[in-house]
């Protein structure tokens, strides 16, 4: 039995195909990433698993939880994104309430999560839980630093303690050195909470260090899955290559000639210098 399984995904507005003939399957605890460059589908695969298509997307295909298909009407997928599936998106200011404080806003994502069970969770406990003081509860969004906004997302996604978080490239508004203490947060939480992980990003780093597996998507349709040290280091696919091309020429680091040399090159004298001539 898988805990999250989807076949033959598929996302039309108009004649548009947007997502195409997408499956995969989440077990328990594991990570699967998706990477794509953008405009690719891997936000409208997430929003359809989560049942928050936008208006005038028609879908296709089937999407199960522990193996029972899940529910089409509003209120009752509402109630499974709450309990079953939580979700960090790109940029929490269009997710979090600006009147609200912070605190506030987990506290009732923890009552309306509360299934009345002994795993009983409290406010403190989740904001220590993310990185978080109990004095940034009292603060609105505007007050908080984009780093600190993405942990009360976390906070938020984590308080009805889902099995599967869905995180929506969850660290690409921030500076590098919190897109780390993020992903570090997250990979932390998955394996002590056990959840399984569906991250979505198009920097093959992160996916590299937070995933498993992976599944490169281009023009809607995923192109390449496997293994993510077999995916990255031997790619099948030209598209991969490609952007695994891409990255690695982001990633090397600059070595600059020194400058009498540079000058002979803008010539085009470097090898006549060399040779002597
Ligand atoms: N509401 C919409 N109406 C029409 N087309 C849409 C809508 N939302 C998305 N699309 C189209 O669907 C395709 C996939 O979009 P999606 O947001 O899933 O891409 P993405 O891979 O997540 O991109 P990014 O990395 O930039 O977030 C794009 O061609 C996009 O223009």
């Amino acid at each position: 039995m898988s805990l999250l399984s989807v076949e033959n995904l598929a996302v039309h507005f108009g004649t548009h195909a947007a997502v195409a003939d997408i499956s995969l399957s989440l077990e328990r605890g594991e990570r699967f990433g998706i990477i794509g460059e953008s405009g690719s589908g891997k936000t409208l695969t997430a929003l359809a698993i989560t049942g928050l298509l936008p208006e005038g997307a028609i879908m296709a295909g089937s999407i199960c939880i522990d193996d029972q298909p899940v529910p089409t009407n509003e209120r009752a997928m509402a109630r499974l994104r709450g309990k079953r599936i939580g979700m960090v998106f790109q940029e929490p200011m269009t997710a979090l309430n600006p009147l609200m404080p912070i605190g506030d806003q987990i506290g009732e994502a923890i009552r309306l999560g509360d299934t009345g069970g002994v795993e009983h969770i409290e406010l403190p406990m989740l904001l220590k839980e993310v990185g978080l003081e109990n004095r940034h509860g009292q603060r609105y969004a505007h007050q908080l630093s984009g780093g600190q906004r993405q942990r009360a997302m976390i906070a938020m996604a984590l308080a009805s303690q889902p099995d599967i978080l869905i995180a929506d490239e969850p660290t690409s508004a921030l500076d590098l050195i919190t897109q780390r203490l993020v992903l570090d947060l997250i990979s932390e939480l998955c394996t002590r909470r056990q959840m399984a992980l569906l991250f979505i990003s198009h920097d093959l780093k992160s996916v590299g260090a937070l995933c498993s597996r992976v599944a490169v998507v281009h023009n809607g349709r995923f192109v390449e899955v496997g293994g993510t040290g077999k995916v990255f280091g031997a790619p099948q696919q030209d598209y991969t290559r490609r952007l695994v091309a891409a990255a690695e020429f982001k990633m090397k680091p600059v070595t600059r000639p020194p400058i009498g040399e540079t000058l002979l090159e803008v010539r085009g004298l470097t090898r006549d210098y060399r040779q002597g001539g």
